[in-house]
């Protein structure tokens, strides 16, 4: 039986959770601050935990860094509440496995914990590729690796992204991709694979923040039997399974300094050697990592090895932020509402007008991954044919979420043509939507004026006059 730590100091909502969780077959384990919770991860194998991103004693970064240090096979699906979406983002991008907005949904965790519980312990993942000679421009284009499709984009930001990715594909030079969390970089990776004349050759995609510090060498480059505690029979490492193709090593910021030394002299020689074996062997691998902080800051402050940095960084592609895609915003919202119809069952047509604009000026801090969960949770959720905006988190609507007009060159080009300049045109949206998003941010807040200035991001007097404009009666 799965073990599950919930860590939640809404003592009621904890205590539902808990016995929802039971229910549905697990052993359910509860803490209401981070200390309780510390003590029960110690004694107990947990194998996922369950983490409001806010408690009274610790933050979401904090917690994730403690299960990740006791144990990093551990899954963390992280709870936001009203709270900024960054932060949960910010979780996300040091291993946690996913995030779902309160009010949780049944279904939605259910499906977030079976997924993050298959998930489990995975390091690596191996593909034998076959061919895949789909290069049409706008059609998903079908994905082994995932088992899905993937949409390319007309923007200038993804034209150029997949230019670059055509050039470097056929040659054999490392790439380092570089992004905010959830902007695709593994899709572009794997599609750096099925352009090569590697495609036929394995692609094993690495996961370097869960590889526990003890295991590295072994994960890496294999071992032989007996050669530790623990090791009770030959192991092909990482490196042997992606001989002849492409190894993926995704948030390779993350290994320590002592892998990164073993790493570099594997790249450099070509040559494994696993643990406890005196044979060596030759190695013909494509590179391909992923980041998504800031290396160079990394090597200068001495936390990144500069030579593997160069190692790497023989070519760089930027992934681009979905905020700078314009409108295949649009493109990828269709894709994520087909996705989600198929998984859940149901049959949403498409969006509403308003969240169309929505979309079109949202900040998206979690990039291509919140805009899956959005559609997600929004497709469960919405009793009609469109997403209208009731089936989205409050947090969208908040004013410091939309993009500045100057930060939307791609969206400024597009949806404010009609004359109007886009200042203009940002305050007609924001106050054409005012007394709605006011309307929604009240009932979060389950009419607690105080919590729904917040939720707004303004003060109290400024939501007071409001109410008073638009004749909203409490
Ligand atoms: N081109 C695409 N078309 C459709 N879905 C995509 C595309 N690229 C990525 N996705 C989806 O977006 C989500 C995030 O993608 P991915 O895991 O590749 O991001 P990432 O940048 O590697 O994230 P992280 O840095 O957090 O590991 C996944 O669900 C993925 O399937």
């Amino acid at each position: 039986m799965k073990k599950i730590l919930i860590i939640e100091d809404d003592v009621s909502f904890c205590l539902m959770m808990k016995t929802f969780l039971t229910k549905k077959g697990f052993e359910v384990f509860h803490a209401f601050s981070f200390k309780e919770a510390a003590i029960i991860l110690n004694d107990e194998k947990i194998d996922l935990v369950l983490t409001d991103v806010r408690l009274p004693d610790n933050d979401g970064i904090e917690i994730l860094k403690f299960i990740k240090d006791i144990n990093p096979a551990i899954q963390v699906i992280l709870m936001t509440g009203y709270t900024d979406i960054k932060t949960a983002v910010n979780v996300m991008k040091m291993g946690a496995f996913d995030y779902v907005s309160k009010p949780i949904n049944s279904d939605e965790i259910l499906h977030t914990i079976d997924k993050a519980l298959k998930d489990s312990g995975k390091i690596a993942t191996v593909v034998h590729s076959e061919k895949n000679t789909e290069t049409n421009e706008t059609r998903p284009v079908k994905n082994a690796y995932t088992g899905s499709h993937f949409i390319k984009g007309k923007s200038e930001k993804s034209k150029q992204l997949h230019e670059f990715i055509n050039v470097v594909a056929p040659t054999n030079i490392s790439v380092l991709i570089i992004g905010d969390s959830g902007t695709g970089k593994e899709n572009i990776a794997y599609s750096i694979h099925k352009l090569s004349k590697r495609q036929n050759m394995p692609y094993v995609a690495v996961d370097c923040g869960a590889i526990p510090k003890d295991l590295a060498a072994s994960e890496f480059f294999g071992h032989v039997k007996g050669s530790f505690t623990g090791a009770t029979g030959d192991k092909v490492g990482h490196f042997e399974a992606a001989n002849g193709g492409t190894i993926f090593l995704d948030e390779v910021g993350n290994l320590t300094y002592d892998v990164q030394v073993q790493l570099l002299r594997a790249l450099q020689e070509r040559k494994v050697k696993p643990v406890g074996s005196s044979k060596e062997v030759n190695v013909d691998i494509r590179i391909i990592a992923a980041t998504n902080e800031d290396l160079q800051k990394a090597v200068r402050d001495g936390h990144f090895r500069e030579d593997l940095y160069h190692r790497l960084n023989e070519f760089s592609i930027q992934a681009p932020r979905l905020n700078e895609r314009g409108k295949d915003i649009l493109e990828f919202a269709n894709f994520f509402i087909a996705q989600s119809n198929e998984e859940l069952e149901r049959d949403v047509h498409g969006l509403s007008d308003e969240v169309t604009e929505l979309f079109l000026n949202y900040e998206w801090p979690g990039n291509l991954r919140e805009m899956r969960n959005v559609i997600k949770r929004a497709v469960l959720l919405s009793k009609s044919d469109f997403i209208e905006t009731s089936v989205l988190p409050a947090e969208m609507f908040q004013p410091n979420n939309l993009l500045k007009s100057n930060e939307t060159d791609e969206n400024a080009a597009t949806s404010f043509s009609n004359g109007i300049s886009a200042e203009e045109e940002m305050k007609l949206y924001s106050s054409k939507n005012e007394e709605h998003l006011i309307r929604v941010a009240l009932e979060k807040a389950k009419y607690n004026k105080t919590k729904a200035a917040q939720i707004l991001g303004i003060d109290r007097k400024t939501l007071y006059n409001k109410l008073k404009l638009y004749d909203i009666e409490l």
